[in-house]
């Protein structure tokens, strides 16, 4: 057998990569981490679905599911092993051909095929640098390989016989108890079965007892309910006479409490023929109190009217003293009137003349304020003068001013003067005349110039006197224009004065009239106004008010006289006496009426009475005839009730009685079917006896370790045979290598290993060299193999040179080309490049990108 391909996808750092595996040995190389390992975990998962560590963590990180398809040829057939994780797709092809279809199937084909995991797990797969650790674990490997540690676990004290012989012991325990409680439940059926013969007795008795007393009960039953109907009718009666007996009694007693009416009734009727006298007399009173009423106006009116009589009487009287004065006021009061638009005048007269004084006063003041100058004509004066005085001065200026020029002239005709003739005089003109010339013209011009300055300065003064003088002329002139106008308007309302005063002189004596009549009117106002109020009054007046009076008088003596008739009819009664008798008759009269009524019902009592007496007598003879005795009645009841709790207890008592025969009888039934039961068990208690013989034997068997001791020097012989076989193949020194197992029942001891050489000389294998004890474990590991599987298909060696020096590196790799003639197909994984050697093909695996990619080719 081959493996010719694995093909990985998303498994462990692979994404997808095929590898096949061409050559004898196959070489898997590259560097750490870069997903070598892998490819064999693959192999491992594809054929017993075996991994390092938890089947989940072999998906790629990141991905979702892996798939591994392995590929073997055995003989002529190709094998297909397909799983994946999940475990969705578990499938073996032989020739493409499915063949298996899930877990458990693969799992039972792949072991037909010759692959036993335990084997190929153990031996023929070798972990990193484990090569040798086979002298260590060769007697667990080999009880692992064997099942022996299965074998010893099944006979352990607590082991699954153990546990299934004390299964059976408690079993057989059991049923021995059954066959005692058996026995035990037949004596119960039995004494069940007197007890229910007896119970069916009692009951039969008990009920012809109660047929018995139930028959009596009703006899008594009916006599009890015939008198039950008298006393019905009886007490029907009774109450019914109890009735009548009460009406009368309580109809005797209302006919004894109304036995005065009649009494009563005529004492009443004799009061009402009093009252009604009394109130007969109500109109005498009205009568009477109206004639009071009118009495009481009369004497009113008759008051006022001579109050009225005596006020006109008075008023006539003050009248005739009044016309004196009225007289004389009349005469005034023409006067006043005459005079009244004198008086007028007299009045606007006065106050224009006044009026006019206040204003002479006024203009007169003004006059005297006006201030004072100095004469005209004395001022006019003066400015003659003066305007005289500058004429003189003018012309005194006018004549220096001329002599001037003169002078300028002559000076400019000397200084131009050609000749020698002086132009002045006609003399010769010499430099020194001209000179003597110029100077007394010089000196005369400048005299000439201060006279005429002074002269100028005088006309100054002149002119500023001239023009006060002017102003104060005008002055003078404004004030004589306004007082002449002054006095022309004094002399004018002097005029108009005089003449007012005048007029006023002529109207005083009028005007003093006017005032006394004036005054006159005022004093007799007072009077006048009484008089005039007083003008309506007169004698006729006073007349029709005696009249009057005697009228009225004459009334009030006819009303009085009235009044006293009827006070004497009345005789001191009065209206409130009256009034109390029309109460009282009314109260009386409903009084009376209730009187009467009950008058009524005196009679109807009797005649009930006498109905009421027939009935009773009747009653009291229905009851004589009925004879009914009420003790009769309670005897026999007690008697039927007594009877009645009789049958209740018996009835309750065969009940009870009936229920424990039932429960008796299901009891019974029970006990039968536990009998059936029962009695099955006890027959399985011999079987189960003879099973647990058999199984204590075989324990006994496998403990003394008989089973394995045979198993154990079997396989021992043909592990040594392998090996030698194999090691004759490695070309090795020595001869032999023998295997001592120290206890061979239970391979618990060590299994040691010597070397024979050529001479039968034993060595322990600790004696020998580095590459000798390699090629003993590579051959020990391959003759287990053989000796359990028969045939070796592949071995696979993970880093096997690590830890190795060079000089056992270099043996190691001459033992595995030389395991070539023992397996056909070598798989080897390795980061050292020096394996190569011996490579037919090399599978280069590289870690790029955070996935392994594989590289494939054969060896040069
Ligand atoms: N589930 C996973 N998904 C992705 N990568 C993983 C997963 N499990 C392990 N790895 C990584 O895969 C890489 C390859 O591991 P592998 O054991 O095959 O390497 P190797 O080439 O045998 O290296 P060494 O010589 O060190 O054993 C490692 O770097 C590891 O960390
Ligand atoms: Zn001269």
């Amino acid at each position: 057998m081959r493996v010719d391909k694995v093909k990985l996808i998303n498994f462990l750092s692979h994404d997808e990569t095929t590898v096949t595996f061409k050559g004898d040995i196959n070489v898997i190389i590259g560097h750490n981490g870069a997903g070598k390992s892998s490819i064999i975990d693959a192999i491992n998962f594809a054929l017993f679905k075996a991994t390092r560590g938890k089947i989940d963590d072999m998906v790629k990180r990141g991905k979702a599911s892996a798939l591994v398809e392995l590929e073997l040829k055995m003989g002529n057939s190709l094998v297909k092993i397909q799983r994946s994780i999940p475990s969705r797709k578990e499938l073996l092809f032989i020739n493409d051909k499915l063949i298996a279809r899930s877990a458990k199937e693969v799992n039972k084909k792949v072991e037909e095929l010759g692959l036993d995991s335990r084997v190929v797990l153990t031996t023929m797969i070798v972990r990193q640098g484990e090569i040798e650790n086979i002298f260590e674990n060769l007697s667990d490997i080999l009880k692992k390989v064997m099942m022996i540690d299965n074998l010893e676990k099944l006979t352990e004290s607590n082991g699954r016989i153990r546990s299934i012989i004390m299964e059976y012991d408690a079993k057989i325990k059991a049923s021995q108890d059954s066959e005692k409680r058996l026995k035990e439940l037949r004596e119960e059926r039995d004494s069940k079965d007197k007890e229910i013969l007896n119970l069916e007795q009692l009951i039969r008795k008990l009920d012809d007892e109660l047929s018995a007393l139930k028959q009596e009960e009703s006899r008594l039953a009916t006599e009890v309910n015939q008198l039950q109907e008298k006393a019905k009718i009886f007490h029907g009666l009774k109450t019914g006479l109890d009735r009548v007996e009460r009406e009368l009694s309580k109809l005797d007693q209302e006919r004894k409490d109304l036995a005065n009416i009649p009494q009563e009734i005529e004492r009443l009727e004799k009061r009402q023929r009093k009252l009604k006298e009394i109130v007969e007399k109500k109109p005498d009173i009205i009568d009477l109190e109206n004639a009071e009423k009118s009495l009481k106006d009369l004497n009113n009116r008759l008051k006022k009217l001579v109050q009225e009589r005596d006020k006109i009487h008075a008023d006539l009287k003050k009248k005739k003293e009044l016309e004196r004065f009225h007289i004389e006021y009349e005469k005034y009061k023409k006067n006043y009137d005459e005079l009244k638009h004198i008086h007028e005048d007299f009045i606007s007269t006065s106050r224009s003349l006044s009026d006019k004084r206040k204003s002479l006063n006024e203009i007169e003041t003004k006059l005297r304020a006006l201030p004072v100058t100095r004469k005209i004509d004395e001022i006019q004066k003066e400015i003659e003068e003066i305007s005289q005085k500058i004429n003189d001065l003018n012309t005194n200026m006018g004549a220096i001013n001329s002599e001037l020029d003169q002078i300028g002239k002559s000076m400019n005709a000397l200084i131009s003067a050609k000749e020698d003739k002086c132009p002045v005089c006609g003399g010769p003109l010499d430099e020194l005349h001209k000179k003597q010339l110029l100077e007394q013209y010089n000196s005369r011009e400048k005299e000439l110039k201060e006279r005429l300055k002074g002269l100028k300065e005088i006309q100054d003064s002149l002119q500023e006197r001239m023009r006060r003088l002017n102003l104060e002329l005008k002055n003078a002139q404004n004030n004589q224009s306004k007082a002449e106008n002054y006095k022309e308007q004094i002399s004018n309302l002097s005029r108009e004065i005089s003449e007012l005063q005048e007029k006023v002189n002529r109207l005083q004596s009028l005007e003093e009239k006017y005032r006394e009549a004036s005054d006159k009117l005022k004093e007799l106002d007072s009077s006048e106004r009484e008089y005039l109020s007083l003008l309506g009054v007169n004698e006729e007046e006073l007349d029709r008010r005696e009249e009057e009076i005697a009228t009225i008088n004459h009334e009030i003596e006819e009303v009085s006289a009235k009044i006293q008739q009827l006070s004497s009819r009345l005789g001191g009664l009065t209206r409130e006496d009256i009034g109390k008798a029309e109460k009282e008759l009314r109260d009386l009269e409903w009084a009376l009426s209730e009187l009467i009524r009950k008058k009524g019902r005196v009679e109807q009592i009797s005649e009930r009475i006498e109905s009421l007496l027939k009935q009773r007598d009747e009653l009291r003879k229905e009851i004589e005839d009925l004879s009914f005795d009420q003790l009769e009645l309670d005897r026999k009841r007690k008697d039927r009730d007594a009877l009645r709790v009789q049958i209740e207890t018996l009835q309750r008592d065969i009940g009870e009685k009936r229920g424990k025969l039932h429960e008796i009888i299901e009891r019974r039934k029970q006990l039968e079917s536990e009998i059936t039961e029962l009695t099955e068990k006890v027959k399985q208690v011999q079987d189960l006896s003879r099973a647990k013989e058999r199984l204590e034997k075989l324990r006994r068997i496998l403990s003394e370790g008989g089973l394995q001791s045979y198993l154990i020097s079997t396989l021992k012989g043909r592990i040594e045979n392998n090996l030698n076989d194999i090691m004759s193949m490695f070309n090795m020194s020595f001869a032999r290598v023998i295997l001592t197992f120290q206890e061979s029942r239970s391979l618990s001891g060590k299994i040691d290993i010597q070397a024979l050489d050529q001479n039968g000389q034993s060595l322990p294998i600790g004696m020998l060299s580095g590459g000798e004890k390699i090629a003993i474990a590579l051959g020990l590991r391959l003759a287990i193999a053989r000796s359990l599987m028969g045939s070796l298909g592949f071995m696979i060696l993970d880093e096997p040179t690590i830890h190795l020096d060079s000089q056992r590196r270099a043996e190691l790799l001459s033992v595995i080309q030389e395991s070539m003639r023992v397996v056909p197909q070598i798989i080897v994984v390795t980061h050292d490049e020096e394996v190569l050697r011996i490579a037919e093909y090399v599978i280069r695996v590289e870690k790029v990108g955070g996935k392994s990619e594989v590289i494939e080719g054969v060896n040069q």
